[in-house]
């Protein structure tokens, strides 16, 4: 049979004798002027065989499994199964020992190229040419080196069935077995398969990271759930608005997070779920369901939003109910039921003026008006007049009909006298009078009036060194101090954070005319580690800051002012183990809503230990 080839190499026209396509390669052999002799070599030198092996990864991967398989079908030795890139280069091999070593010699092995304008008709690439599956036996091959082999090739198509790389199979020239062709056309579609799947994977990562990115950026609650319930994906908005967190929450059952009589099933394509959180909070839906071509349910996709409050109301003025507070909470509702003085003591800040208002809301007083006046601010002509009150003439300027004081204003009340340690001297000394006598006189007059008050002063400075200083009257002192009350700053009743925090997000939305903000948990690890040097009016301006320049209906760490994203991280250089000390104490304290027991607790550690590491970590709390 060699014949035919001699005889077509001999310019003879054997057309009709050979196959086809055999012989329309053939001719473009000689019209790419491959030497049949002896043909050209294009053989890739090592770093550029592993960097076209690099760029064919996923092909390499797609046939990992498939060319020991496709090997193990031809159940005789004598055969080598290879994998070509669609520019005909062996990127991988696999095959017997001895007989690898035979093909080497006419480089059929990796490195080498075997298209046909290199090396004229053979399998790989023939099939490659015409995008066709092909055996080409011995004589077949159009260079003469190549006549001892047998080889089977098929080509690899994409999706759009477009050559993409070629399996091939070689074997000796004697191993005339059509089957084989099958066998390699059956390598190269699974090859193909396992390339679709990694397209797939590649497209449904795309998404999932995709929808995860989407989510995150929607300023509102975002929600997947699978067809079998289970729920895939929830932004941390979301997550807030459920008061979790997000991977307690993605995995879970649906209807084990949401406690709707329907839990997460939908009849129709879209509905609307008014879905109760176990917490209690309401929580409206809208889920749209996801189907396949064929009309199957694949899951649903939705948005989150809050239906009912979900800040907890409170009628009191005093907001917080930490350890310390409710002991001056005690102590300010016993001293309310006498008529005694009281003077408060706290920073700036603390809720002195809020403390004294419950002081006369909860005393028999109520009824009567409360009436504040802030030392600090006034000048000492004017502290005593706005005290005191002045008559028609009394000096330049005065009004006309005179003026009440605030004392007369607060008759059968209560008067709150701020910042009183920047009294003026002479004013404490009428003061006193005023408070002994129990009467007052407007300024310029010459008459008394009877006043029925209750003096509540207040002080951010020690007025016992004023005393001691001589600005402030040591008899005033005593008078005022029959009961004295001490407020803790913020700083030493973090407890207090987590309620006045929801208080301040609802008197602010409610003031902005906004619906009520929720927030997210982490907030509260910021907040808890700042210090508060300007306590609870720092707090109110910090969340008031936040509402205002929120981007979404949740407030996050994102929306704390830069100030308190350093406060968590202002360890450094605090050593790497303090470091996590510390940020497992302050995950404690967010975990058991700031309270030092439990925290302790779940820390594993005594409750003195941990007050000594708050200390020494400064953790600000
Ligand atoms: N326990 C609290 N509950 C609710 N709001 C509070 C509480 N404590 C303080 N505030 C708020 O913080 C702000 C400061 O409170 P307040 O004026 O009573 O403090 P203060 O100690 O009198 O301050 P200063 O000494 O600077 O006058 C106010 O807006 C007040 O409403």
């Amino acid at each position: 049979m060699d014949n035919h080839w001699i005889r077509f190499i001999n310019g003879e026209s054997v057309e009709s004798e050979v196959s086809p396509s055999i012989y329309r390669s053939w001719q473009r052999s000689l019209e790419y002027q491959v030497d049949h002799k002896l043909s050209n070599q294009d053989i890739l030198s090592t770093p550029r065989l592993s960097e076209r092996r690099e760029a064919q990864d996923s092909l390499i991967r797609a046939g990992e499994t498939v060319l020991p398989y496709i090997f193990s079908l031809l159940g005789s030795s004598n055969y080598t199964v290879l994998l070509g890139d669609n520019d005909g280069y062996i990127i991988e091999a696999i095959g017997d020992a001895p007989f690898m070593s035979r093909v080497q010699k006419v480089n059929l092995s990796p490195g080498a190229s075997w298209r046909e304008e290199i090396r004229g008709t053979n399998a790989i690439g023939t099939a490659l040419r015409d995008n066709a599956p092909i055996s080409v036996f011995g004589w077949e091959h159009f260079v003469h080196d190549n006549h001892f082999l047998a080889c089977w090739a098929a080509p690899i198509q994409n999706s759009l069935g477009a050559p993409i790389g070629v399996i091939d199979i070689s074997g000796e020239a004697s191993r005339d077995r059509e089957k084989i062709l099958t066998i390699a056309m059956m390598g190269a579609s699974m090859i193909e398969k396992n390339l679709r799947l990694f397209e797939l994977e590649n497209q449904l990562k795309f998404y999932q990271e995709g929808s995860k990115l989407a989510s995150s950026l929607l300023h509102q609650g975002f929600l997947a759930i699978d067809h079998n319930g289970i729920i895939t994906n929830i932004n941390t908005l979301g997550a807030a608005l459920l008061g979790r967190k997000q991977e307690d929450i993605i995995g879970q059952l649906a209807g084990d997070i949401f406690s709707s009589p329907k839990g997460w099933m939908l009849s129709g394509h879209s509905q609307d779920l008014q879905i109760k959180e176990r917490s209690g909070k309401g929580i409206s839906s809208h889920l749209k369901r996801v189907v396949n071509d064929a009309g199957q349910s694949l899951g649903a996709v939705g948005t989150l939003q809050i239906t009912e409050d979900p800040l907890p109301m409170s009628n009191t003025l005093w907001i917080g109910h930490g350890q310390p507070t409710l002991r001056t909470l005690a102590r300010a509702s016993k001293v309310a039921s006498t008529h005694s003085s009281v003077l408060i003591h706290g920073e700036s800040g603390t809720g002195k003026e809020i403390i004294a208002r419950t002081i006369h809301q909860l005393s028999s007083r109520r009824e009567g008006p409360f009436v504040a006046l802030n030392c600090a601010s006034l000048s000492s002509s004017l502290v005593e007049s706005e005290l005191f009150g002045y008559v028609e003439g009394a000096f330049t300027g005065a009004r006309r009909g005179g003026k009440p004081g605030k004392f007369e204003l607060a008759d059968k009340g209560t008067i709150f006298l701020d910042e009183i340690g920047d009294m003026p001297l002479n004013v404490q000394v009428a003061l006193l009078r005023a408070l002994q006598e129990k009467e007052v006189t407007r300024i310029g007059d010459t008459k008394t009036l009877k006043i029925d008050v209750r003096v509540i002063a207040a002080s951010h400075k020690d007025l016992s060194a004023l005393v001691s200083t001589e600005r402030f009257r040591l008899d005033l002192y005593y008078r005022l101090k029959v009961v004295t009350l001490e407020l803790p700053p913020l700083r030493e009743r973090p407890e207090d954070i987590r309620d006045l925090v929801p208080h301040f997000i609802r008197k602010t939305c409610e003031s902005f005319g906004s619906p009520i903000f929720g927030i997210q948990e982490e907030v509260y690890a910021y907040l808890l580690a700042h210090t508060w040097p300007g306590n609870v009016r720092e707090l109110e301006n910090c969340i008031e800051s936040m509402v205002a320049l929120a981007e979404g209906p949740i407030l996050t760490v994102a929306d704390l002012p830069d100030e308190f994203q350093k406060s968590v991280l202002k360890t450094e250089p605090v050593p790497l183990l303090d470091q996590q000390t510390k940020h497992a104490i302050l995950y404690a304290l967010t975990q058991t809503k700031g309270k030092i027991a439990p925290a302790a607790k779940l820390l594993g550690i005594g409750r003195n230990t941990l007050y000594r590491k708050i200390k020494d970590l400064d953790i600000g709390y």
